[in-house]
């Protein structure tokens, strides 16, 4: 199992300033290389001071394209949306300009939303620049979540599929998620923890193997690059 590179901050203002500048730079980098950037941020209650700091760096956000690790299966006005967060967090000041694909739709159901997500995914690039994962108490990343029968597939090393639906034990509406292999294959691969539980949390899969268990293993399993471990408590 590959052991993620950890950056320890005092509180989660420092953290969110630090990150927000190592993810500018990286998608200025890409812009420069490439002449365009693929962001793709989690939602969740963790990431919303980053994304209010991210917000203001001063890059050419009309050159990036931000989406989704994962998605609810609810539309944009739900409280629950991450598109709503992101768009109400992240979307503005200097990153307005940026364009989003979102993982809904109007679709009538989850696995034809992810057919057409993953559609629009794959015309926005080879790879993702930067990829931001969160984990949850139970040890779940982006939407792969413990006991999931569908897990094996969302955490195969050679799924085609970009986007995919999921569901939870007890999670309150289906999912849409990124597989492995989107994830993966993130040239920047940032996973943003806060609180000592989660701490606790990413030790005990650290020191396990069994993925269905603790899903977020998939990622230290597999030839992703080393990941980036940002922590504050
Ligand atoms: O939509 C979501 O819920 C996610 O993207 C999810 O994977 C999240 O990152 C974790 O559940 C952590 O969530 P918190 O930041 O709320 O603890």
């Amino acid at each position: 199992m590959n052991q993620p590179e950890p950056h320890e901050f005092e509180d989660r203002e420092a953290l969110a300033q630090a990150l927000s500048n190592r993810i500018a730079t990286a998608l200025s980098d890409a812009i420069e290389l490439r002449g365009r950037a693929l962001l793709a941020v989690s939602g969740g209650s963790t990431p919303r001071e980053l994304f209010k700091a991210l917000s203001v760096e001063e890059i050419d956000w009309s050159k990036v394209t931000v989406t989704l690790v994962d998605e609810r299966f609810v539309p944009p006005s739900h409280d629950r949306s991450n598109h709503r967060l992101v768009a109400a967090c992240l979307l503005q000041n200097a990153a307005a300009p940026a364009h989003f694909i979102p993982l809904y739709n109007n679709a009538e159901t989850p696995v034809e939303a992810a057919r057409q997500a993953s559609r629009q995914l794959e015309q926005a690039g080879d790879a993702i620049d930067v990829a931001i994962l969160g984990m949850g108490a139970d040890g779940h990343t982006a939407s792969w979540f413990p006991g999931n029968e569908g897990l094996p597939e969302l955490t195969s090393p050679t799924q085609e599929k970009p986007v995919m639906a999921a569901e939870g034990t007890g999670v309150p509406e289906p999912r849409l998620t990124l597989t492995l292999p989107r994830i993966a294959g993130a040239r920047l691969l940032v996973l943003h923890i806060e609180g000592a539980d989660k701490k606790e949390t990413l030790d005990q899969a650290l020191a396990g193997e069994a993925v269905e268990e603790m899903p977020i293993r998939a990622i230290f399993n597999s030839d992703a690059p080393s990941v980036q471990l940002y922590w504050a408590p």
